[in-house]
């Protein structure tokens, strides 16, 4: 899964030409790196970050949606938690909603089981703008998979199916590095919840307190993040550096297939 985050600091709004023609060329570049999945976002959650109200959301959105839908041999993704984001995004082409806040927002369960997608439940403890200040867990492990099993039910309640669900432990999203280290270790006990696994590492905040790296710079960090996470059952790897992150997946594939003893593709 390739990220295009729609922000002003990353592209100047997603209405504009020029935006959208720099979002184009930047999802076809991950599509041609190897990204099956592109993730569009059009609000940051970086802590701190002042909320955007929905119409702008969508603005930023569904020009891009739209020409990537018509543009590019890629799922479109679009990373929202609001219910008339999803609906827009849905209309516009989008083919799965990933969900930072896990369906609870207003209307957000409804919406979501309306638009036949399938959907990514992450966790996240508090607010983006509050959840860095004190996270704290008795076992971070135990309650972040009954956070998602909670919300797994709260679906399967509303009508959305089981089998459209995908959960994330939602890196850094209200964690120390000490928690984030936790959940990479044991992220093999998610497995019981029977649903797949999407890890979001690229770049983040944990890379760089363990390497020291700025953020462009927490490349190779982040592929050994994700061989881990792979190893321990992630399916789907929500990335900023496609190409990398390939590269280390296909010497990971040839490996488990001489150890199945399949012959090399
Ligand atoms: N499913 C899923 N969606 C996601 N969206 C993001 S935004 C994140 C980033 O660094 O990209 C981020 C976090 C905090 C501040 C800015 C940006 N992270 C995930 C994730 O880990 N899983």
């Amino acid at each position: 899964m390739g990220i295009l985050n729609i922000t002003p600091d990353s592209f100047s709004d997603g209405g504009d030409f020029l935006g959208l023609d720099a979002a184009l060329e930047q999802a076809e570049r991950m599509v041609a790196a190897g990204a099956s999945i592109i993730d569009v976002g059009g609000e940051s959650t970086r802590p701190g970050a002042a909320p955007v109200a929905e119409a702008v959301e969508i603005d930023r959105v569904v020009p891009v949606i739209e020409a990537l839908a018509a543009g590019i041999d890629a799922a479109i993704s679009v990373d929202t938690s609001k219910a008339g984001v999803m609906q827009a995004a849905a209309a516009a082409g989008a083919g799965m909603i990933n969900d930072v806040f896990a369906l609870q927002a207003p209307q957000a369960l409804e919406a979501a089981r309306q638009t036949g997608l399938p959907v990514c439940l992450m966790h996240m403890q508090g607010q983006p703008r509050t959840m860095q200040q004190a996270p704290r867990y008795a076992d971070v492990l135990t309650e972040v998979e009954a956070f998602l099993r909670g919300r797994l039910e709260a679906c399967e309640q509303a009508g959305l199916p089981e089998e459209r669900l995908l959960i994330d432990p939602g890196f850094g999203f209200g964690k120390t590095l000490e928690h984030n280290l936790q959940l990479l270790a044991r992220l093999d006990a998610f497995s019981v919840l029977k649903r797949p696994l999407l890890v979001g590492l690229s770049r983040k905040s944990m890379l760089g307190a363990l390497t020291g790296r700025a953020v462009r710079e927490r490349v190779t960090a982040g592929v050994a993040a994700a061989v881990l996470a792979i190893e321990r059952g992630a399916a789907i790897i929500r990335t900023h550096d496609v190409a990398e992150t390939r590269d280390a997946i296909r010497v990971m594939t040839a490996l488990r297939a001489v150890q199945d003893g399949g012959a090399l593709a």
